[in-house]
């Protein structure tokens, strides 16, 4: 297949990574001059659970790939996205697929506006990567990825997708309720990200706190409380609590996305995940204490290290 990768930070290199090295045709996309020379000059550094390897990969900026792709990964920060959605729309074909996997709250909706709904995929994954130098990177655990195909008639779409990363090594899984498995994912990022830029550690630091069960629990309900109200999306908080702790016990020693996000004074994803449930709280009338406090405290941090935040919509 031919495959674009739009956005190539962390997890866009090292799923660009596991995708060539199954023989797809894979094209790197993204926008960091000093990124995309490192890599088109020197290949991808790359480290994956502990190997190191250098694989010479294409890569450029989006608007100098001229063909239309079989299936675009996008993987851009979420206030990215629609701005890369803009600067793609030329490598969108007919039946392109486009596979959205980013943290966050409502990129169906922004997706929709660039591409048909049967050719959108969704999904999560619990991957872990990083960047530590332009052209150099890491990647690791063992996911899954898990995704649905959005138009519920495009199944077969979606499982072509599923059977060429399970055989890349990337842990495919077909999901049936994407949309569930897109709000536990919130909360994942809603606890482990928030609180690990705030308190400027890792997961295991974080999950040890005497204080988690309390953390855990305050935010979770008020996600919950809103993938209820607004999506229709039952998440039974203690499985979801249990969900966290195994997950924290697997990928402990991980300084997550937003973290690396403040180290790199780069913006964070706060309004998609803890301030977009803040959000729909008001709308609904209800209190989200603990979501509004983290969203604050982390723009506080922003304004504290000069970050300015890019327009979320
Ligand atoms: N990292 C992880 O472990 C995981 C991340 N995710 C999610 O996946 C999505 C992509 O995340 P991730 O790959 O971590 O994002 P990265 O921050 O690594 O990369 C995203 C984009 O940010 C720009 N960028 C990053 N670092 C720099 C820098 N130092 N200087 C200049 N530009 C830079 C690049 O885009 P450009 O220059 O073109 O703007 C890059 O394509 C997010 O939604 C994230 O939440 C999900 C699971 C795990
Ligand atoms: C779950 C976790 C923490 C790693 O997959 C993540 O999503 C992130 O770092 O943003």
């Amino acid at each position: 297949m031919k495959i674009a990768i739009a956005g190539s930070g962390a997890l866009g290199c090292g799923f660009g990574y596991h995708l060539q090295k199954s023989g797809e045709d894979v094209t790197l996309l993204d926008n960091w001059e000093q990124h995309i020379e490192k890599i088109s000059n020197d290949g991808l550094n790359i480290t994956v659970n502990g190997v190191e390897d250098n694989l010479k990969m294409k890569m450029c900026r989006p608007n100098e790939l001229n063909e239309e792709m079989d299936a675009i990964f996008v993987f851009t920060k979420s206030m990215g996205l629609k701005s890369m959605m803009e600067s793609i729309d030329h490598i969108i074909g007919p039946d392109t697929k486009v596979i959205c996997l980013l943290n966050g709250l409502g990129h169906l909706k922004t997706l929709e506006n660039y591409v048909d709904k049967k050719n959108i995929i969704m999904g999560t994954t619990v991957w872990t990567a990083g960047i530590d130098a332009p052209g150099i990177t890491h990647f690791n655990g063992q996911g899954p990825v898990e995704l649905q195909n959005s138009d519920p008639n495009e199944k077969e779409g979606a499982l072509l997708i599923v059977d060429m990363l399970h055989k890349s090594g990337l842990n495919g899984v077909y999901s049936d309720n994407v949309n569930y498995t897109t709000w536990r994912k919130a909360c994942v990022n809603g606890t482990m990200n928030a609180l690990c830029a705030l308190l400027d550690s890792t997961i295991e630091e974080v999950f040890s706190t005497s204080t988690i069960d309390s953390m855990l629990s305050g935010i979770v309900t008020e996600f919950a409380t809103v993938a209820r109200l607004q999506d229709d999306i039952e998440l039974d908080i203690e499985e979801t609590i249990t969900y966290l702790k195994n997950l924290a016990e697997k990928v402990g020693a991980h300084y997550p996305s937003m973290h690396q996000d403040l180290a790199n004074n780069r913006p964070t994803e706060i309004d998609f995940l803890n301030g977009a449930v803040a959000e729909a709280s008001k709308r609904f009338g209800i209190e989200a204490p603990y979501c509004q406090s983290v969203t604050d405290l982390i723009h506080a941090k922003e304004d504290i290290m000069g970050i300015h935040s890019a327009p979320t919509k």
